[in-house]
């Protein structure tokens, strides 16, 4: 059957990503308009009334800003936890109870043969969380907005086939940046985002011989770009002692404005 996804579009302007396993149809997020969404579907042939719903990582409004549009246009339940439903009520709109799916953070879900669980992550929200896709021979990780990778992260996603992983900043330039200090300390924070270097030295610990691909996601568009962040997470790995040649592993692209190609996550 196969696990199939296509991240629709990452970074502080609006995150989604879809997945499909048989007949079975998720989105992660809804970070932009009902509008842009619908444009993104358009491009990888998505259709909004084929989803089964909506999962969401946290509140922050480059993940719900077209949450409840989306919800009420395709009447598709929406699941998160509690502390980030209690977060993102007042920005959802109306929401009917049947679509108003709350879960605990670390419990399995099951829609058909693919087993989706959360799993808590640093960041400056009520209660965020990343996601993991697994039918039994096939796993895909998200893991983004994440001030540091614990143990748990960790151990939650260690055993995946693909990764999309934040790579959100290279330091420097966020030091030597335009944000106000605040914010800077705020995104190197605990509680922040993922810099280039801490991807790749999270990568360095994570490589096993199973992840085959890794998708730079989230990245900083004042703060970052694509080669930037792929040389950077190379080096992090490659002075942890981490080598690997181009057929055994790849790090991939994702886009703020465009949708990356639809990716079977079991393919070599
Ligand atoms: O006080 C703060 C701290 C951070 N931020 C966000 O963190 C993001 C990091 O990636 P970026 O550079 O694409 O954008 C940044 C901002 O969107 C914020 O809005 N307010």
């Amino acid at each position: 059957m196969g696990i199939y996804f296509t991240v629709l579009s990452s970074g502080s302007t609006g995150n989604a990503t879809v997945i499909q396993h048989g007949g079975t149809s998720l989105m992660i997020d809804a970070g932009l308009s009902a509008k842009r969404l619908e444009a993104l579907f358009l491009e990888r042939e998505i259709s909004g009334t084929e989803l089964d719903g909506i999962l969401v990582t946290h509140e922050h409004s480059d993940h719900i800003k077209g949450l409840g549009a989306m919800s009420r246009k395709y009447n598709l339940p929406i699941y998160a936890n509690t502390n980030t439903w209690a977060a993102l009520e007042k920005s959802v709109g109306a929401i009917p109870e049947e679509n108003r799916r709350v879960f605990e953070t670390g419990e399995k879900h099951d829609f058909g043969s693919l087993r989706v669980e959360s799993f808590g992550i640093s960041h400056d929200a009520a209660e965020p969380v990343g996601y993991t896709f697994d039918d039994g021979s096939e796993k895909l990780s998200v893991a983004t907005d994440l001030g540091y990778m614990s143990d748990k992260v960790r151990d939650a996603i260690s055993d995946s086939d693909v990764l999309v992983l934040e790579a959100n900043h290279d330091v420097e330039l966020l030091r030597m940046g335009r944000y106000p200090w605040n914010t800077k300390r705020r995104i190197l924070s605990d509680i922040g985002h993922l810099s280039n270097e801490a991807a790749g030295a999270a990568l360095s610990e994570l490589m096993n011989g199973r992840i085959k691909r890794t998708y730079l996601a989230h990245l900083s568009r004042d703060h970052n770009m694509m080669d930037l962040a792929k040389m950077s997470v190379r080096d992090a790995m490659e002075s942890r002692g981490c080598f690997y040649r181009d057929h055994e592993f790849k790090l991939c692209d994702t886009y703020y404005d465009r949708p990356t190609p639809w990716d079977r996550v079991g393919e070599p």
